[in-house]
């Protein structure tokens, strides 16, 4: 009966949670079932206390309810199945008066020497201008800005690794870069390497060809913290892998933080070695998503703000609805403005501004059309775009009609009707229904949330 409990649980857990805490608390815990025990495993002390303090309750009642009465014992612990069925002594059962808040070791206050001179691998430093003062939080990155502070309290032992992903330009580096900079700040004697995962790869062809393998590891293994960004390039070079893994368990054993980005889902790396990414599992896993109408605004003022521009509310509306795609397009279509303002001498009035942005927001438009919304959803789920088109009600066929209407209301300008006519002359209460049913529908299956998210990510990029 090994696991059957554990199932049932999961289901229950999944219908009540919404996709992301489920995703983020629930799948990530492994556990080992006997017919009187259920011991859960989770990959920090964190996040043992946050199941204790917010699921535990729940998941007894659902045994008691299930088993009539005769409750299994449940016991929570840190680290992962395979590792404690070989070191017992790493784990913690629940009842044990652990404290999580470990404050970090406080070392004595020296020199700042977080690129190292010595080593022949200088790298690039930390960006200042990447502060968690400077992120603009949203529901979109919520999450993955939460835990970028709380590895900030608690490096290498709060979510290590940290793996962070989402498509292009929407602040995975600035938030890996405010971790780096604030664990400076508390600390400035800590080692900290930050580097594009292209660079790794670079620097251990050369340490290669000049034989100074040694030097590489020794410099690698040696931080408090590595931030390694756009993992994704990785993919396919084995030999980078190899060394990457190695680099990797050292810190990960001797509590080092690590902190990864990638373009998207670790498992969805396609050649990336299967031991890579179930290691990167071993700590938090959380997504950055396109950043939705009010935080595109919200961005675009405190970008102004920091430039000394005064951006009128409207304008700031205006370019937030036409620049949809990602963080790095808004701030250079801002950019783009401010500059065309301070050459020409003209106030950034609405007028200016459609004028100044007019090849972009046109590119855009193009970028995204119903056309092109109906021809990624088809291919995606592998139907024909004349389906999508077509008066079918089948579940196989209306569930992604009803995806790409959704993407159409939150991706392009066009209205209720201009999507329903596009879709086959369908009536526009057809597609707000279908809009209403893809937001409820995000809120309780992980799939259609993920659908959802893969499918913006592909068309935002
Ligand atoms: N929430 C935010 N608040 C303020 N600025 C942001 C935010 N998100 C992104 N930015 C800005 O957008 C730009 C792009 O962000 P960043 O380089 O971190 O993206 P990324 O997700 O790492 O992209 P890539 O995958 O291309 O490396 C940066 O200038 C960053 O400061």
């Amino acid at each position: 009966m090994t696991g059957n409990v554990w199932r049932s649980c999961l289901q229950k857990l999944q219908s009540e949670l919404s996709a992301t805490e489920f995703n983020t608390w629930i799948k990530p815990l492994q556990v080992k079932e006997t017919d009187s025990e259920m011991a859960l495993y989770a990959p920090n002390p964190f996040f043992v206390d946050w199941i204790r303090q917010q699921y535990l309750d729940r998941i007894n009642e659902f045994l008691i309810q299930r088993d009539n009465n005769q409750q299994k014992h449940i016991s929570l612990h840190v680290g992962n199945v395979a590792q404690i069925v070989n070191q017992n002594s790493n784990s913690q059962a629940v009842n044990n008066n652990h404290n999580a808040a470990t404050p970090s070791n406080s070392k004595p206050v020296a020199q700042n020497n977080h690129i190292n001179q010595s080593s022949g691998f200088q790298q690039n430093n930390l960006n200042p201008k990447f502060l968690f003062s400077s992120f603009v939080e949203g529901k979109s990155n919520q999450l993955a800005r939460a835990a970028a502070q709380q590895v900030v309290e608690n490096p290498g032992e709060a979510y290590n690794p940290l793996f962070i992903y989402g498509g292009v330009g929407l602040g995975k580096t600035h938030l890996m870069h405010s971790v780096g900079n604030s664990i400076l700040d508390k600390n400035p004697n800590a080692h900290i390497v930050y580097l594009h995962s292209e660079r790794f790869m670079a620097n251990m062809v050369k340490a290669l060809q000049t034989g100074t393998m040694d030097k590489f590891k020794n410099f690698y293994r040696s931080v408090d913290a590595l931030l390694i960004d756009d993992i994704q390039f990785f993919a396919n070079k084995g030999r980078t892998q190899e060394e990457f893994f190695h680099t990797f368990n050292n810190l990960i054993e001797k509590n080092k933080q690590v902190i990864i980005t990638c373009d998207r889902f670790p498992k969805e790396v396609e050649g990336l070695e299967e031991r890579l990414k179930s290691r990167f599992g071993w700590g938090l896993t959380v997504a950055v998503e396109p950043p939705e109408l009010e935080t595109r605004v919200a961005i675009l003022m405190s970008k102004a703000q920091s430039s000394k521009i005064e951006l009128p509310n409207e304008v700031a509306f205006f370019i937030a609805k036409r620049i949809r795609s990602n963080v790095r397009e808004l701030e250079g279509a801002l950019k783009r403005v401010i500059a065309n303002a301070q050459f020409t001498g003209r106030a950034i009035t609405l007028d200016f501004v459609k004028d100044a942005l007019k090849d972009l927001i046109a590119a855009q438009d193009k970028l995204i059309s119903i056309e092109n919304i109906q021809k990624t959803v088809a291919s995606y789920y592998k139907i024909k775009v004349s389906d999508l088109l077509s008066q079918r009600r089948s579940r196989s066929i209306a569930r992604p009609r009803q995806m790409a209407m959704a993407l159409a209301k939150n991706l392009t300008n066009h209205s209720l009707p201009e999507i329903g006519d596009a879709f086959g002359g369908k009536d526009h209460t057809t597609v707000l229904h279908a809009c209403r049913k893809i937001e409820q529908l995000k809120g309780e299956s992980i799939d259609i949330e993920e659908d959802f998210s893969n499918l913006l990510r592909t068309l935002s990029s």
